[in-house]
């Protein structure tokens, strides 16, 4: 949303959020500098847990137990330039443990609107191929409540189902089952791009003390090498190295 779109909406500055919200119809607008500063990888791990929990309960007719509702996403072709997806969802009485705690439910009404734009890339300076926002509705009246830029949150919500993944299925196998410990472990990152590097911070923060290695493979060695310096200077109790190629990459990693 341009400064002028925003003058447009009435559109007020909240100090203490760094949202912005329009005081007449309560729609709060919250940019993706806000967005990034309100992020954090237990809260948004949990979140997507309990997103997984309700999409596998489609009932519909519960009162009390989560469930979700989700339309297949649309795709609008922009020529052979891009696309823009359409990603409707509801889910309802769900939990958020790390903020609310295990009693408090929840509902959320929402559309996600993406696009992907492979040109991006290309661009001086270049933006993210992929760029998403969020419309989220009152559960009850079905009135806009929010605009909350979604490129950062589709980033990290991504991210953050692999992290729920692995840990169900890797570290509560490996802790029962497998080596008996979660510490001395290798990480590989095929790909260094916006999904390559959220995953390693996602892993990184999520399962302190757990990785001593980072293995990084990209196609061009200067994002791998951008990568390098971000988790050297993020985590420099962790060996961070470059592999020749993505088999040497993944070969020997947890
Ligand atoms: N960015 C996001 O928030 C999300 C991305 N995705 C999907 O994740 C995938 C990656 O997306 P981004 O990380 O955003 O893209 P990106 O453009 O930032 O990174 C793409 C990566 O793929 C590598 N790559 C591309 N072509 C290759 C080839 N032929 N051989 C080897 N490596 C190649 C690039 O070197 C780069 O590391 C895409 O399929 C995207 O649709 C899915 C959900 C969210
Ligand atoms: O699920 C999602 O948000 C996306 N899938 C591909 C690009 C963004």
């Amino acid at each position: 949303m341009n400064i002028q779109d925003q003058k447009h909406l009435n559109l007020q500055s909240d100090k203490s959020t760094g949202s912005l919200s329009n005081q007449d119809d309560d729609v709060t607008f919250i940019k993706e500098s806000s967005v990034k500063n309100l992020l954090n990888w237990t809260d948004c791990v949990d979140a997507m847990e309990s997103a997984l929990v309700a999409i596998s309960n489609t009932s519909q007719n519960s009162e009390t137990e989560p469930f979700s509702s989700q339309t297949p996403r649309t795709f609008t072709f922009a020529g052979n330039k891009g696309v823009l997806l359409t990603m409707p969802g509801y889910a309802s009485n769900y939990t958020l443990n790390s903020v609310t705690g295990s009693d408090k439910k929840h509902s959320t009404l929402s559309c996600k609107l993406v696009t992907s734009f492979s040109g991006n890339s290309q661009l001086n300076p270049a933006i993210p191929g992929i760029l998403g926002t969020i419309l989220l509705f009152n559960s009850d009246t079905g009135k806009l409540k929010a605009i909350v830029d979604g490129t950062e949150i589709t980033a990290w919500r991504t991210a953050a189902v692999s992290v729920v993944a692995t840990k169900y299925l890797y570290c509560d196998l490996s802790l029962k089952n497998l080596d008996g410990n979660m510490t001395g472990k290798e990480l590989a990152i095929v790909g260094c791009g916006t999904q390559g590097r959220i995953h390693a911070l996602a892993m990184l923060n999520y399962f302190p003390n757990v990785f001593i290695k980072v293995k990084l493979w990209n196609r061009s060695l200067n994002r791998a090498e951008k990568l390098k310096k971000e988790l050297n200077a993020l985590f420099p109790e962790i060996i961070i190295v470059i592999a020749d190629s993505s088999i040497l990459c993944v070969a020997g990693a947890d």
